[in-house]
């Protein structure tokens, strides 16, 4: 992680104003951020008032900041929706971390949220938050796309990579114990029918988007018998998709030719186990101009949870300096999610225009704006 951090930061302090070759249109972007032709379908109520309610995790560190950007760049789009503030702090339970029953009421209810960032502690602690919650409502696909916005310049051009990432166990099954003092153990758990599950949604994601290619990122060359199974699964699923091209390929040579030249990437679905599709979608944001600017949705049958692919942020945390870009598109994923496309394009088109201007753009684009400074610029713009 340190070392992909370390490639991202010089492309940050290179972010400038709209370059003429990041012409990307608006229109596939738009198309691009959409997760509304997935398996999973909405199925939340309108109010009296033709409003919808959603459940709103406002986040750890930087994560009051940037949903209050979210809010006020919502509310001056007259967007019909109603927030409901919920609190995810974490619950002991039969010896078991979850969060309070009135948050899985809420966002069982409203079968949608909006998440700003949880910080987990290192080594001791509570288990993670965000696994909780994707665990707790099966979010089993988390869809993490990453494209070159214009204004911002990175060496690479027209990235344009859609990564799926299985959500809800892999090396992130948390099953750990002490075999005997100094040897740990960890377990990698990957079961036939969650992999089926994310595979068939990367397959149908794949036709919803135009896309002709699926890819399985994987290390079964090492984790014979898990990544294989993953990999399996993924040759079955494919039969049932003749359009579809299905192909594989080793995580580390990924790593490597993504760095080099990701344009390849572009015409393909990415598939993979949960810490890899973890890991290499940071390394995506880097390439794009960092982690201020890519979205993800957790996507599941009954409810869906969308957030930015960043964390907490505590470098930067209470001082208005963040960009809240990634947690707005993962918002605009949200509106599309819910058929509410006209409000998703009018927010996103002002957003783009301010990034492509180049007058009010946060710090790590290169920027000296706040975030209330860049929030306040695209209302401007609506
Ligand atoms: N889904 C989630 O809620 C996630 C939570 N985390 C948690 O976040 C905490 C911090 O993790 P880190 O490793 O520091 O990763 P991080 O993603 O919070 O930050 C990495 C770097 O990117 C910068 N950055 C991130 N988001 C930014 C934004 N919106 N605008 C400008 N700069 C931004 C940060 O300032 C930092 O330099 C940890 O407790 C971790 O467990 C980490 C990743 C995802
Ligand atoms: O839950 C965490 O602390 C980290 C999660 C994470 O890195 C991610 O969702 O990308
Ligand atoms: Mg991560």
């Amino acid at each position: 992680m340190f070392a992909l951090r370390s490639i991202a930061a010089p492309m940050q302090r290179q972010c400038f104003r709209a370059a003429p070759r990041a012409a990307v249109s608006l229109s596939l972007q738009s198309r691009f951020y959409s997760s509304q032709d997935s398996i999973a379908k909405f199925t939340g109520q309108k109010d009296a008032q033709g409003r919808y309610t959603v459940s709103l995790i406002e986040g750890d560190g930087i994560g009051p900041e940037i949903s209050a950007a979210v809010k006020d760049i919502f509310a001056a789009a007259k967007t019909p929706i109603v927030w409901e503030p919920i609190n995810v702090d974490p619950v002991l339970k039969d010896g078991k971390t979850t969060i309070p029953d009135a948050a899985i009421e809420s966002i069982k209810k409203n079968k949608v949220a909006l998440k700003g960032p949880l910080a987990t502690p290192i080594g001791k602690g509570h288990v993670s938050l965000n696994l909780t919650l994707r665990r707790t409502f099966n979010l089993f696909a988390n869809l993490r796309p990453c494209r070159s916005v214009a204004g911002c310049k990175t060496p690479y051009d027209n990235v344009d990579t859609v990564l799926i990432r299985e959500n809800t166990e892999g090396e992130y099954s948390g099953i750990e114990h002490v075999v005997v003092d100094g040897v740990v153990q960890s377990i990698k758990l990957i079961t036939r029918e969650a992999s089926e599950r994310v595979l068939r949604f990367a397959f149908q994601h794949a036709r919803a988007i135009g896309r002709k290619k699926v890819r399985v990122v994987h290390k079964a060359t090492i984790m014979k018998m898990s990544d294989g199974l993953f990999l399996d699964v993924g040759r079955r699923v494919a039969q049932e998709f003749p359009d579809i091209e299905f192909d594989a390929e080793l995580l580390d040579n990924t790593c490597l030719k993504m760095v080099t030249d990701p344009v390849p990437y572009n015409d393909k679905v990415l598939v993979m186990p949960n810490l890899y599709g973890d890991i290499l979608s940071d390394m995506c944001a880097g390439l794009i101009g960092g982690l201020g600017l890519t979205p993800s949705g957790n996507i599941g049958d009954e409810c869906s949870i969308f957030e930015a692919v960043h964390g907490s942020a505590p470098d930067i945390a209470g001082k208005n300096l963040a960009n809240p870009t990634a947690l707005l598109l993962s918002s605009m994923m949200m509106l599309r999610h819910m058929g509410l496309n006209e409000y998703a394009d009018r927010i996103e088109k002002a957003a783009f225009d301010t990034l492509a201007e180049g007058k009010h753009l946060t710090g790590d684009l290169g920027g000296k704006a706040t975030t209330t400074e860049y929030a306040q610029a695209i209302i401007a713009k609506l």
